[in-house]
């Protein structure tokens, strides 16, 4: 038997008040479960709002079927406290400013109420509303895939045997003394959504060794393929290839499984996205990073972020991203704004360093941000984009800071 049966009115309990936000909620019968419609014990009951509930006649029937065999089985207790650490994950990320969501709405959690699964139907299409939201609901899928081919557990076992990682932290304060100047993270990057391509014949371990020489203290790798047309073999190919330079891999984690696979393929540090991350992923992100011995660039783009990530105790390394990932706007005084005022004296307090990024193209703009506070800076485009990148280097900074 195909079809509806006639909507029914039950009031309902939902297990996370933040389902209030959402006007309409269509609940199906979970067939795994016992007890509807047989069970009158199973009660919905809201505070304040009666929802619709739809049901599959179809449904119905399996869920009668099983429902002699009454129970609140772990499995479900799991699973539904899985959907509440999610739930409440989202509502933390909204209470934080975080505007990114996690996933299309359409694949939100799943709720569960007693034996009902609760689709939440919120009015948005399922479209992203920016790159950054589009990156991370695809990273979401792209992550699933990868960790069905190199599971936790076989990269917890590479990691015991992965040579030790070299100090990202240090070599950027070495730089610093050595030269006066900020530390240079050079960014080995193909192409940005932003920007498009940045450089044909892109050779990852050609541009990297030119970068070293030239002077930079560490190097930035985009790992992501689809939208930067990076990937895990130019990390690796560099590490391979003998560079001495301590590594950010550059990605958009969104999982614990990205740092472990990160590490497995040589980096040395990676970078965390404040706008994505809520303040208790960053947390617990940090704890793995500190586990795995990889430093963590923890990167905020206004005030609101600064602030969060200041609250968190363990960061060293704080990256002040001139681009918006939202709306791709670029401005150099993004960086002068926020280390202005408290958050800069509590930056100095703390001895963190600051690393300016995106945008910097001459040595103005390095006198700029050195001005402003930053130890560090995070360059792509203007040196990748250099026939000899090495030169670039110089050029940029307005003179050699190569080691010889
Ligand atoms: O190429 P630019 O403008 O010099 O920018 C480098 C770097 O700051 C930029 O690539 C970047 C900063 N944060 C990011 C996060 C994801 C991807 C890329 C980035």
């Amino acid at each position: 038997m195909e079809g509806l049966v006639p909507v029914q009115r039950l009031p309902l309990r939902v297990a996370s008040p933040s389902l209030y936000r959402y006007s309409n909620v269509s609940v199906s019968i979970r067939r795994s479960l016992s007890g509807f419609a047989m069970d009158k014990r199973i009660r919905f009951t809201a505070p304040s709002s009666e929802f619709s509930i739809r049901a599959q006649q179809s449904d119905l029937k399996e869920s009668l079927v099983v429902s002699s065999s009454s129970v609140e089985d772990k499995g479900n207790a799991l699973r539904i406290k899985e959907w509440e650490v999610e739930m409440y994950q989202d509502e933390l990320a909204v209470s934080q400013g975080i505007r990114i969501r996690r996933k299309p709405p359409s694949k939100a959690p799943l709720g569960y109420s007693g034996p009902f699964e609760l689709r939440l139907h919120s009015n948005d299409a399922d479209s992203p509303r920016n790159i950054l939201e589009e990156i991370t609901w695809y990273k979401d899928v792209e992550v699933s895939r990868m960790k069905e081919l190199n599971p936790l557990d076989e990269l917890k076992k590479a990691v015991e045997n992965a040579p030790p990682t070299r100090d990202f932290v240090g070599a950027l304060r070495m730089a610093q003394e050595r030269t006066g100047l900020p530390g240079l993270i050079a960014e080995v990057k193909k192409a940005s959504p932003s920007r498009g391509v940045l450089k044909e014949n892109f050779d990852p371990v050609e541009i990297a060794q030119a970068y070293e020489k030239g002077g930079a203290a560490c190097l930035s790798v985009l790992t992501d393929q689809k939208y930067f047309q990076g990937g895990f073999e130019n990390l690796e190919a560099i590490r391979n290839a003998g560079v001495e330079c301590p590594l950010l891999c550059k990605e958009f984690v969104v999982d614990p499984w990205q740092i472990y696979y990160a590490r497995t393929k040589g980096a040395d540090a990676v970078l965390l996205i404040a706008a994505v991350l809520t303040d208790l992923e960053i947390t617990y992100l940090l704890k793995i990073c500190k586990k795995l011995g990889l430093a963590a660039l923890v990167e905020v783009h206004d005030e609101r972020e600064m602030g969060r990530v200041l609250g968190i105790e363990g960061i060293e390394l704080v990256g002040i991203n001139n681009r918006s990932l939202e709306t791709f706007k670029v401005d150099i005084s993004n960086t002068k704004n926020l280390l202005e005022g408290e958050h800069g004296r509590q930056i100095r307090e703390k001895d963190m360093i600051v690393v300016g990024e995106s945008g910097l193209f001459t040595p103005d703009d390095i006198a700029y941000v050195q001005a402003a506070g930053v130890r560090a800076v995070l360059v792509g485009e203007s040196i990748v984009k250099q026939s000899d990148p090495e030169k670039g280097i110089a050029g940029l900074f307005g003179r050699n800071i190569s080691h010889t």
